[in-house]
C-alpha cells in the first residue's frame, strides 16, 4: 500500500518505520528540516519496544502532489488543521485519511478539511514515544492502536486499514464507537498529562508520588464520571485499575505535554485535561480537578 505520514514526529516515526518495515511504500512529511534531511541521508531509525530498525523512506518538508492509498495524520492536536491542509495534496478519490491524536476534537477539524466520508479516527495507547534526535525515534511500549469511521466510511474499509497495521506488527482493531475509544484513552491521559507537565515527573514517578499519584487518579475518576454522565458507552468499570494498567506499560515515558514544556511550546492540554470541564458543562456538571490542572498548565504556557 502507498502510505503517507503527515507529521513524522515521535509517533509518526514509529508508524512510518514499522509500516515501511512490513513492505509498504511509505512517504513521510514533516516540517523539521534536519529530521527530513537525516531520514533522506541515513534512513529512519526506530528503536524501543518494537526492536531496532532502520528503514529507507521518501521524506519531504512539504507534501508533493501524489495520490496515496492511506494518509496518516500524526501531528499534534494544535497542528492538525495545518497538517490536514497539507494532506489535501495527497488525496485521490479512494484515499483514506486516518488521524491519530490524543484528546477530543481533532477529528472534527480534520473532517472539515479532508471530508468526513474518507476519515478514520484512531487512538494509539501506551507507546511512550519521543524523538531522540533527527531521524531517530524511540518508544517505551506498543500496546494498541484502535480506529473507527468518523462518519460514512464502510466498516470493511476501516477493517482493511486495521489489517494493514496488524501486518506491520501493531495490535490494531477496528471499533464501532469512536467516542468510547477516545474517552477510554482520555481517562488515562488526564492522569498524567497535566501532573507530569507541572512537576517534570515521568509517568511512573507520578504514579508513585504521594501527591501526584492521587491527583492524577482523581483527574481520571472525574473524567470517567463525566464520560458516564455524557452516556458514552465506555467499557471501563474501574477507572483507577484502568489508569494503573496503562501507566505500568509506560513508566519511563514523559507525556507529550511535558515534552512540549521542555522546549517551552504550548501543549495539547486544552484537548486533554481541558476537554473534561468542557464536556462536563454540556451535561450541567463541573470537573474541578481537571479545570484546576488545566488552569495551572495554561498559566505556565502563557509565560513561554
Ligand atoms: N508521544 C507519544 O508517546 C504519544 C503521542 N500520542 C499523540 O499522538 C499525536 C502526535 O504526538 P507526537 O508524535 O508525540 O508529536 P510530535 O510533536 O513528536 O510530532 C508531530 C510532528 O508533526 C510535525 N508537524 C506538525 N504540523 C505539520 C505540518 N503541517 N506538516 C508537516 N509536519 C507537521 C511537527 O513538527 P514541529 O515540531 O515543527 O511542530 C512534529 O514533528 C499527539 O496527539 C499525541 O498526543 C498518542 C500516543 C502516544
Ligand atoms: C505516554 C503517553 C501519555 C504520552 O503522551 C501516551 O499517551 C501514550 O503513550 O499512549
Amino acid at each position: 500500500m502507498k502510505v503517507a505520514i503527515v507529521g513524522c514526529g515521535a509517533m509518526g516515526s514509529v508508524y512510518a518505520g514499522l509500516l515501511a518495515g512490513a513492505g509498504n511504500e511509505v512517504m513521510v512529511v514533516d516540517r523539521w528540516q534536519a529530521h527530513v534531511d537525516a531520514i533522506r541521508t541515513q534512513g529512519l531509525r526506530v528503536e524501543g519496544a518494537s526492536g531496532d530498525l532502520v528503514v529507507q523512506l521518501q521524506a519531504y518538508t512539504q507534501a508533493p502532489v501524489q495520490a496515496m492509498d492511506l494518509v496518516i495524520i500524526a501531528a499534534k492536536a494544535v497542528q492538525v488543521g495545518d497538517a490536514a491542509h497539507e494532506t489535501k495534496k495527497l488525496l485521490g478519490p479512494q484515499t483514506v485519511v486516518l488521524t491519530i491524536q490524543n484528546g477530543l476534537g481533532s477529528a472534527d477539524t480534520v473532517a472539515e478539511i479532508v471530508g468526513k466520508e474518507r476519515l478514520v479516527v484512531g487512538i494509539a495507547a501506551a507507546f511512550g514515544a519521543s524523538l531522540r534526535g533527527p531521524g531517530h525515534a524511540h518508544h517505551n511500549s506498543m500496546n494498541a492502536v484502535k480506529m473507527g469511521a468518523y462518519a460514512g466510511l464502510a466498516a470493511a474499509r476501516v477493517e482493511e486499514v486495521a489489517a494493514l497495521w496488524r501486518g506491520a506488527g501493531f495490535t490494531a482493531d477496528a471499533v464501532d464507537n469512536v467516542a468510547a475509544m477516545q474517552w477510554e484513552k482520555l481517562i488515562c491521559n488526564v492522569a498524567f498529562s497535566a501532573p507530569c507537565a507541572l512537576t517534570g515527573l515521568t509517568v511512573g514517578q507520578a504514579m508513585d508520588d504521594p501527591d501526584m499519584g492521587p491527583t492524577g487518579l482523581a483527574a481520571a475518576v472525574e473524567a470517567w464520571k463525566i464520560a458516564l454522565a455524557r452516556k458514552v458507552p465506555i467499557s471501563v468499570t474501574d477507572p483507577e485499575a484502568h489508569v494503573r494498567a496503562f501507566g505500568e506499560r509506560v513508566r519511563n515515558a514523559r507525556p507529550s505535554v511535558l515534552l512540549d514544556h521542555d522546549v517551552r511550546r504550548p501543549s495539547e492540554i486544552d484537548v486533554i485535561n481541558g476537554a473534561v470541564p468542557r464536556e462536563a458543562a454540556k451535561c450541567g456538571q463541573f470537573a474541578p480537578v481537571n479545570a484546576t490542572l488545566t488552569a495551572l498548565v495554561r498559566q505556565r504556557e502563557r509565560n513561554f
